[in-house]
Formats: structure tokens, sequence, C-alpha cells
């Protein structure tokens, strides 16, 4: 029976680029070691999460970032989906992911496409559009054991982006991510929750650790679900690890029962992707 084994590294983001990435290497070997087949960083993990840093630690592809994680990809025969930095292409900066094959190679990069600008009473207040540029592509891309969505964060409250890619085929939809304590604790489970219900696929989603000595704190609780809407593997706020096995018969079962993608009215409504 095919299984995929994935780890989580919820990394604790400090000021230092070249602090983050040596602590991202340490931990995807250590994830590695343990049996990960495919290894998954947060969002911004190279760089603190304030529009002030991300003109400072911005890279143009391929960097020093970007080159680490191929690096490692190729030495540990892994794929990395490699959470998410900010990417300099002329002037525009860009929230990036990066995702690498077992040799190293990149095969695939999205940009987030829904900028977090939101303003919370009495919670959170962020306007990413301050400072990043919108990516216009929906991605997923093809590995040996299935297709996988990537998206970034905020990109998870847009069910139609999600369902993009289940549609294009996605069995495995992975979300570097980044949310906070007024919208961490309110709507974190019940959103990757209702997405893996909704595309009856494994949705796995990376934060990083919670950091009080930066001016955002991340709500942490990097996870995994299943396709029938369980949260298999789950991290508090702390640094860590977190592992979880992609039972690819679990997502024939589920689609077989309850054949919800098959269900669609597309007599009535319809998705398309401009
Ligand atoms: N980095 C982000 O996009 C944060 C998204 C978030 O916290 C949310 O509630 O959505």
């Amino acid at each position: 029976m095919k299984r995929l084994k994935v780890g989580i590294c919820q990394i604790k983001v400090v000021e230092d680029k070249e602090k983050n990435i040596e602590n991202a290497e340490k931990m995807i070997r250590e994830a590695v070691r343990n049996g990960s087949q495919l290894i998954i960083l947060p969002e911004m993990f190279n760089c603190p999460y304030e529009n002030k840093y991300f003109p400072l630690f911005a890279e143009n592809y391929p960097g020093k970032t970007t080159n680490a994680l191929s690096n490692l990809a190729k030495t540990l025969g892994v794929y990395i989906i490699g959470g998410s930095i900010p990417e300099k292409d002329k002037d525009i900066i860009y929230n990036t992911s990066y995702i690498f094959d077992k040799k190293g190679n990149m095969i695939g990069k999205h940009r987030k496409v829904h900028l977090f600008d939101v303003d919370v009473e009495g919670g959170i207040k962020f306007k990413e559009s301050d400072s990043l540029g919108y990516g216009e592509k929906v991605t997923v891309v093809d590995t040996e054991y299935c297709k996988i969505g990537v998206a970034i964060c905020y990109d998870m409250r847009f069910p139609e982006l999600m369902r993009l890619m289940a549609l294009e085929g996605a069995e495995i939809i992975v979300v570097p991510a980044a949310f906070n304590m007024t919208t961490g604790p309110a709507h974190w489970d019940i959103l990757l929750r209702a997405r893996a219900l909704d595309n009856q696929v494994y949705f796995i989603a990376a934060s990083p650790s919670r950091n009080m000595e930066a001016a955002y704190h991340a709500y942490g609780h990097s996870s995994i679900v299943n396709p029938w809407g369980e949260i298999i593997s789950k991290a508090d706020e702390n640094e860590c690890i977190i592992y979880g096995e992609i039972d690819f018969e679990k997502i024939k079962k589920v689609r077989k029962e309850l054949p919800l993608l098959k269900h669609r009215r597309t007599d009535l409504y319809e998705l398309y992707k401009k």
C-alpha cells in the first residue's frame, strides 16, 4: 500500500536570516532521520513576519535560502516544500513558496495570491499589500506520490482556490501559514478541517512557533488533517517537528463512499480558472 511520511518543521523564526536557514537545515535533517520523505516549512521561515523586514530579507531566485533548500533536498533525497520567503523579482517582493524534488530541482513555486490585509477591532491589524505584490497563479505540482496543491496562509480562506486544486487532481494540499493570536484560536482548526472535508484531501498547514520576542505572535499548531476531517497530528505553540502519514487508500475510500467531487452540479454552477 502506497504511503508517504511527512514531517512539518514548526520553526522559531528570529531576526537573523542566517540563523533561520541554519535552524531549518537542522530540523529538516532531523525530520529525515525520523523517516520523513516530504518536509514542509512554515510561511516566512527565514524572515520575521512584519512588513518592515520583507524588503530587508528578500532575495532573488536562486538565492541563499533556495540554494540551501535545493542542496538539502538533493543530498537527503527528499521532497521539500520550503514554506515561504520574501522573493524579490525586479522591484516587487512576493511571499513565495518554492518546492523541490528529491534531486533538488525546483518543481514549482507559489506566490501568495490573497494578501493579508485585515483590521480586526481589538485584535490583529496587518496590511501585506503595503510591501508585497500579488501572485497570479494556482499552484499544483506533480510528484512521484501524487499531485500536491500549494497555497500560503490567508489563501486557505478562499475555498474556490482550494477546490481548483482538487479539480486539478491534488490529493494533498499544503499551506505554509502564520496565523495570529486573534484569528488562530477562532478559525485555524475549523478552516483546516473544512478544507480537508470539502476537497477530500490531506490538508497540511505549517506554522512558525510562537516567538514572544517578535512583534507578530504566530498561533503555531501546525497540523495534518485527513480527508475525513480528522486531525491526525498537531503541534502546540512551541518549536517542534510533527509527523504524519499520507494513506492514499484512505483518499480513495472517502472519495468513493462520499462522492462529493462527482456530485457537483456543474449544469447549475461552474468554477473556472481565468
Ligand atoms: N499570514 C497570513 O496570511 C495570516 C492569515 C491569518 O492569520 C488569517 O486569519 O487568515
